[in-house]
């Protein structure tokens, strides 16, 4: 195992994962370390980004995962047992996804389901788990959490799941949060509101957070630094101030293609794509 440095929480070298049954790695070399910071990784569908995440986790039962290290602090990752990973997850790493409506469960209302998740973690009693819940629903910006705590997964917006969702991340005080794109599923003003939440985790809690997206500019604005993923590599790692120095190929191709408001009228340009960019990566 590493000897990580004290600003290394998270370290990964040479990641590549199979899905069983298929003829290619989906994920294929992937390295990068993750500190107290807000790593994007950005491509487009298909390109391996939630592969990635998920792997972290070892959320993959039909997947080989191989690395020279997956390491978060002093935890092996790709060699501890399931039962150690269980105390890991969802404790000390968390993850964000999309779409809260397939996170909560429909027939239960929000707040117990957040008592629940506490419940798993950490032994108490059922009022301090409740105390603790509507303490972090607090925490997430939720202005009346005594009545969201009652409602049904139906009854509250996309933005309020989502602050649910955060809310019962972070019961833990976990070390690192995987957000799988974590606001395409809302609105412009909610997103901007959930990312300040996600921000303040960084800044005051001093979590790494990985942040998952499409959206080259959501990353550009709102990371530190980005890795850009095309067919299951990491063809660049660039600071996110440093995005209009992109090297690669691809990258730059992705940086031309976003539309610019109030710019002459021209065809967007088609992103070329050419498999010799997959062979040798040397990440630029
Ligand atoms: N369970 C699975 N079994 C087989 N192949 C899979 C499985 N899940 C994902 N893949 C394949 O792995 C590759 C990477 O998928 P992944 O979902 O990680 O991409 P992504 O960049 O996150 O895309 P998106 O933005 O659409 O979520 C794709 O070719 C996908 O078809």
């Amino acid at each position: 195992m590493k000897e990580l440095n004290s600003d290394t929480i998270l370290s990964v070298e040479n990641l590549s994962i199979r899905y069983r049954g298929t003829p290619t790695d989906a994920v294929r070399n992937v390295s990068f370390n993750l500190g107290k910071e807000r790593l994007g990784i950005v491509g487009e569908s298909g390109s391996g980004k939630s592969t990635v995440g998920r792997a972290l986790l070892k959320l993959l039962p039909t997947a080989e995962i191989k690395a020279d290290c997956m390491q978060f602090r002093d935890i092996d990752l790709l060699n501890t047992p399931e039962k150690q990973m269980l105390k890991v997850r969802g404790q000390r790493i968390s993850m964000i996804l999309q779409d809260p409506k397939f996170s909560l469960n429909p027939i239960q209302k929000c707040g117990p389901q957040v008592d629940e998740a506490y419940r798993n973690h950490i032994r108490c009693s059922k009022k301090e788990a409740r105390q603790r819940t509507l303490a972090m629903l607090e925490s997430v910006q939720i202005r009346d959490p005594e009545r969201v705590y009652g409602l049904y997964p139906h009854e509250v917006s996309g933005g309020m799941g989502q602050r649910i969702m955060i809310a019962m991340m972070l019961l833990t005080d976990p070390d690192v949060v995987i957000a799988d794109e974590p606001t395409s599923a809302l609105d412009v003003t909610v997103r901007l509101q959930v990312l300040d939440i996600l921000d303040a985790l960084v800044r005051d809690k001093g979590i790494g957070l990985i942040m998952i997206s499409h959206d080259l500019n959501l990353v550009r604005n709102f990371c530190d630094r980005v890795l850009i993923m095309y067919a299951g590599q990491v063809v660049e790692a660039l600071n996110a101030s440093e995005m209009h120095n992109a090297r690669h190929p691809y990258t730059k191709g992705l940086l031309a293609a976003q539309p610019h408001i109030g710019g002459p009228r021209a065809p967007l340009p088609v992103l070329e794509r050419r498999p010799e960019w997959l062979e040798d990566v040397k990440v630029v």
